[in-house]
């Protein structure tokens, strides 16, 4: 299959229509560093870029339409450092790339007995050591307890420094359950359930699970923010 980078339009519905025609309505949480008091324009839909069709099938599950987005399928470097700031990279990366508004998320699975490792650095160890190797690195330990953490960065042009909203859910480690169909699914319990996120209906984990936390944040910011999209999406 080809994998050339593409584009996935979500600017099909009323709730598009509603939200671009004027601006999203302001409604609660504070509002973002603006600059001027005057309402922020935005020259398109935000970007959401992800090499990983699996978060975004979950990213347009739960914004559902709430806000108007566009995707690209883009590998952006894995970078190195603290989640935040990885997260928020990233986005100036892709915000270069795109030449405009982007939004991308960073998901981080973190090992309380390691101190929060491996954190954004999961996905090299779910490839080479795969789920049995991480029940067995936490072998040593008596503490299996651990969370999941979304990081998502808006940025708004190429030059603008990114805001971040982070999700995170609890749980513990344990062994694989459920298909495997997404990453570290099926090692991963979350509290208060007897299911891991891989053995629960999709639309269970997306209620409870740390992308949905941190969009819930997402959500809030564009209510308040009220952006104003130029083209109204007759692109
Ligand atoms: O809800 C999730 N449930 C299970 N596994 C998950 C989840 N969310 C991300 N994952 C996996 C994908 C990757 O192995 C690592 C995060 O790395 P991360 O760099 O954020 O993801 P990625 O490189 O696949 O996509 P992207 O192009 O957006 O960076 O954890
Ligand atoms: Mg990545």
């Amino acid at each position: 299959m080809k994998e050339g980078p593409f584009v996935y339009t979500e600017w099909e519905t009323a709730a598009r229509r509603e939200n671009t025609a004027s601006s999203v309505a302001a409604k609660s949480a504070p509002l973002p560093p603006p600059s001027s008091g005057m309402m922020r324009v935005l020259s398109r839909p935000v970007t959401f870029v992800t090499g990983n069709a699996k978060k975004l099938e979950e990213v347009r599950a739960i914004l559902d339409n709430s806000i108007p987005f566009e995707s690209l399928k883009l590998d952006l470097p894995e970078l190195q450092g603290e989640p935040e700031e990885i997260s928020k990279e990233k986005a100036r990366i892709a915000a270069v790339k795109v030449n405009g508004p982007v939004l991308v998320e960073d998901t981080c699975l973190c090992f309380n007995a390691l101190n929060g490792l491996p954190g954004p650095y999961i996905k090299w160890f779910l490839q080479k050591t795969g789920h049995e190797g991480l029940n067995n690195i936490l072998m040593a330990y008596e503490d299996k307890t651990a969370y999941a953490m979304c990081i998502f960065s808006l940025a708004l042009g190429p030059t603008e420094e990114p805001i971040t909203f982070i999700g995170k859910t609890q749980g513990k480690i344990v062994h694989p359950r459920g298909p495997a169909d997404f990453g570290w699914d099926p090692i991963f319990q979350p509290d208060g359930y007897d299911q891991t996120y891989a053995e629960m209906p999709k639309e269970e984990k997306n209620k409870i699970s740390h992308r949905s936390k941190a969009l819930a944040m997402v959500k809030s910011h564009f209510a308040a923010a009220a952006y104003v999209f130029q083209n109204d999406g007759l692109v």
